[in-house]
């Protein structure tokens, strides 16, 4: 079978079970270790018969729900490959603009100034390590009170050589225990309402950690819990990012108003025009009154 044959082959499987067919160029450019540009120079070579076994096998198993990202072991991120299992969620393109405003929005306030960040609920490290990378002014610590997905998030940050400082524990007590304080708070949280779970695809439902994707009966929570820990942890001049679910940026950003009512408070969509970032930043004193 050629390169070709199988890509065929592997495509109309998927088309049947109405299954996305870019899967078979994944699988294919995975096992043979190449980028897009290459696999289209070796269509008519022969591919090895292991790969064709390798193919069937993890085929039947995607159609079973397993993610693409979990047969292969990885998902990119901000341009790098981060490894992923079962113990954490796969980042979301999503997640890759939360990234990019929390850049632009801290370059505005803070300029060229150090940065203490701490991105809670760090999963894969995603967040933690694309700051890191990205911004030398950055002094990143990461928590997550899963101990296998630290695990995941370290093996990431040894592997893109990422200066991140990791801490295990349940959102921010792991910095208000040292009375440690940030400039910088950035979270994607588990988000979705428990009420949402019967209508989830199986492949996320069944297959990323529970942990990571319900925010209690609403889906709101950890956010709710974050508006008492927050103010201990923040700085005078702050910023606060949050990645959060549908039609729920309204009610954080109140909420958020309501803790911060000296900060500015925004509300940002993402590519696809969904209210989907919500910050709190500037002066982040407490009302006394
Ligand atoms: C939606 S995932 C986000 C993962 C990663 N930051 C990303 O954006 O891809 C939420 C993460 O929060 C962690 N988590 C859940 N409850 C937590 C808590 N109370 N304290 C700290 N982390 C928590 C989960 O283990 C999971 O890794």
């Amino acid at each position: 079978m050629t390169v070709q044959e199988a890509l065929r082959w592997a495509s109309s499987f998927l088309e049947e079970r109405k299954l996305e067919p870019p899967v078979a160029e994944w699988l294919i450019r995975h096992y043979l270790q190449v980028n897009r540009t290459k696999l289209f120079t070796m269509l008519q070579d022969p591919i090895e018969p292991k790969w064709i076994d390798q193919l069937e096998h993890d085929l039947h198993e995607h159609a079973k729900g397993v993610p693409v990202q979990h047969l292969i072991g990885y998902e990119e991120f901000f341009g790098r490959r981060f490894a992923v299992n079962k113990h954490v969620l796969i980042p979301r393109p999503e997640t890759e603009e939360l990234v990019v405003a929390v850049g632009q929005l801290a370059a505005k306030l803070f300029r060229d100034e150090q940065v203490t960040v701490v991105d809670v609920g760090t999963g894969s490290g995603a967040i933690s390590i694309t700051l890191a990378l990205e911004h030398p002014t950055f002094e990143v610590n990461a928590i997550d009170i899963s101990e296998e997905a630290l695990f995941v998030a370290q093996k990431n940050a040894k592997n893109l050589e990422a200066d991140v400082h990791f801490l295990k524990g349940d959102l921010l007590q792991p910095l208000i225990n040292q009375q440690k304080k940030v400039k910088l708070i950035v979270s994607n949280p588990p988000y979705i309402p428990l009420t949402d779970a019967e209508q989830l695809a199986v492949h996320v439902r069944d297959h990323e950690p529970h942990l990571a994707l319900f925010g209690g009966q609403d889906g709101l929570d950890l956010y709710r819990r974050f508006m008492t820990e927050l103010p201990q942890v923040i700085e005078q001049t702050g910023i606060i990012a949050f990645e959060v679910g549908i039609n729920q940026a309204r009610i954080v950003e109140a909420m958020l108003a309501k803790a911060f009512p000296y900060a500015t408070t925004e509300i940002r969509n993402d590519i696809s025009g969904k209210e989907r970032m919500v910050f709190a930043y500037g002066d982040m004193s407490k009302d006394e009154g």
